[in-house]
């Protein structure tokens, strides 16, 4: 893979915990992947698969034992304000106000006060919380703390949003809100955001691109790029209709019992085939 100096690249990246002991357990292996900037890319794959080990790395949480992570040509070494992370559990100070809260990231960059004012403003409407910007967290609904953690996060303008599975603890309709309202966001403010999913709809109604990640050791098994995202926007009842989404839908799924299968038996393959009755090409990077 031709190295590319927007964006971020990740080449060959492997990730083997307690490396050279008797207990080593190989999480990742050679997984090479690259997102273009102002684009939203999802790693989706079965549980296990190291999907969040591969997120953390990019967060600099974790280092790689093999292959390297840059971000806009910058090597990735360790955490950085050019990275900004949501967990799915919700991570606001609970003894600041939700305006506290956006501001207090900003308060580290060290803006200027009316400069900082104004962009508090701006993330906290962008989020639709300005009716309870004075109020705390614990008297919010876990959606709207969501979007306090969001909106906290953004205000910092990351090159690089890192979602780990950011809606797992929602119900259905304020899933499919926050998903929505995310989008609309990051369209706008033109963010790079890379997302940890288990679920498809959630990929494919946000990802620009979709990294299906196989599982023991987890390897990038195919990159997919849902034609529909241009036409369809953040329409998600059309996407639901549209003939690519079903089709991708049921290849998804698909390959995640195939990867069930193959954590029960031996490991998946490097270069497994394509699951029977997948009806066109995919796009594909590996
Ligand atoms: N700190 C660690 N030490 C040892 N093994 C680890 C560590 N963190 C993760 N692993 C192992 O690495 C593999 C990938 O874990 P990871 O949490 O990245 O997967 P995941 O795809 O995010 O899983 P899930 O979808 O269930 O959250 C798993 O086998 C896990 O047990």
């Amino acid at each position: 893979m031709e190295p590319n100096h927007n964006g971020l690249t990740l080449s060959r990246v492997g990730k083997t915990f307690r490396a050279g002991t008797r207990h080593a357990r190989t999480a990742l292996e050679d997984v090479s992947l690259q997102l273009a900037p102002g684009q939203v890319g999802v790693l989706l794959g079965p549980s296990g698969c190291g999907k969040s080990t591969l997120l953390r790395m990019v967060a600099g949480l974790e280092e790689p034992t093999t292959g390297a992570l840059a971000l806009n040509g910058q090597a990735i070494t360790g955490p950085g304000r050019d990275r900004g992370m949501v967990f799915q559990s919700y991570t606001s100070f609970p003894w600041l106000t939700v305006r506290q809260n956006v501001a207090y990231g900003l308060r580290i960059t060290g803006d200027s006060s009316s400069l900082r004012e104004g962009a508090v403003d701006y993330f906290i409407d962008a989020v639709r919380l300005g009716d309870v910007a004075d109020a705390y967290p614990h008297e919010l609904s876990g959606g709207m703390r969501q979007r306090v953690a969001i909106a906290r996060t953004l205000a910092n303008h990351p090159a690089l949003l890192l979602m780990d599975e950011p809606f797992g603890a929602l119900d259905p309709e304020t899933r499919w809100q926050m998903q929505s309202l995310l989008l609309e966001i990051v369209r706008k403010e033109r963010t790079t955001v890379l997302l940890v999913s288990h679920d498809i709809e959630e990929a494919l109604y946000l990802g620009d691109v979709v990294f299906f990640l196989s599982s023991h050791p987890g390897r990038l098994r195919e990159t997919i790029r849902p034609g529909f995202k241009a036409s369809l926007g953040g329409d998600r009842e059309a996407m639901l209709e549209h003939p690519e989404y079903r089709q991708l839908d049921l290849h998804i799924r698909r390959m995640m019992s195939d990867e069930g299968r193959c954590a029960s038996g031996p490991g998946p393959r490097k270069g497994a085939k394509r699951p029977a009755g997948s009806q066109r090409p995919l796009e594909t990077e590996q």
